[in-house]
């Protein structure tokens, strides 16, 4: 493979950072690592805030993550204004078994409603179904509202879900870039001339297109 096409390809590289927040112990670092690791260990020795890399393929497009695993020492510790203007999507992680965590989301919901970035809601530990306190129609309800997807997981026992999960959230963002891109494309144009742009075909002078 040639130099010329190496270039290309890494100018094409996505980079998506994701802020995984949630109540102490809903799994963040579980999540975080299977999605690193695709493993599961159980006891995560975390005192504080963590960065880790990881490349891998979405749609085919090669994307960098950065993912930033928050470790709020306690449930009234929500995410700084630093955290949330740091990240492009923000993957907001509850436990089916702890209703406090659920409520934390919602607390955090309301702090980012102003803000247009990319979330995700997952519900984790669904493999303890019989410690359920948050129905999975409150989580959906919770996403609606958040305009954003929504899923249950187990990092203890999945390993492709937790991928979609932060995969979906890749999308987001990069839907969102492209939206707003095309926004400032039309701001830049004004909105009402870009339904009569000309079409610019390269290699003929303009005399050669069509009048109208
Ligand atoms: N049953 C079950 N336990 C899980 C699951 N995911 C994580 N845990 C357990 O939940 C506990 C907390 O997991 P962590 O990943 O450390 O949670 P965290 O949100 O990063 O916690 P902090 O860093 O303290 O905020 C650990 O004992 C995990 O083994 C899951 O899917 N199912």
């Amino acid at each position: 493979m040639n130099a010329k096409v190496l270039r290309r390809k890494k100018s094409s590289l996505s980079g998506v950072k994701v802020a995984v927040i949630g109540a102490p112990g809903v799994g963040k670092t579980a999540l975080s690592v299977r999605f690193l690791t695709r493993r599961y260990i159980g006891e995560y020795d975390h005192k504080s805030d963590s960065r880790y890399k990881h490349e891998v393929l979405v749609d085919n497009d090669t994307i960098l993550y950065e993912i930033l695993d928050t470790c709020p020492k306690n449930d009234n510790e929500l995410p700084t204004n630093e955290t949330i203007n740091w990240a492009d999507g923000l993957l907001l992680v509850y436990s089916i078994n702890d209703r406090n965590s659920f409520n934390y989301l919602k607390r955090i919901g309301a702090l980012i409603n102003d803000n247009d970035i990319p979330v995700y809601v997952v519900g984790n530990k669904n493999d303890i179904v019989h410690l359920r306190e948050v129905s999975v129609e409150e989580g959906a309800i919770l996403a609606r509202s958040l305009e954003c997807g929504f899923s249950e997981v187990a990092a203890a026992e999945q390993v492709a879900p937790v991928a979609v999960v932060f995969q979906e959230l890749c999308r987001a963002v990069l839907a969102s870039r492209r939206k707003s891109k095309h926004s400032l494309l039309e701001r830049m144009l004004g909105t009402h001339r870009t339904s009569h742009l000309k079409l610019y075909v390269r290699g003929k002078s303009d005399s050669a297109l069509p009048k109208d």
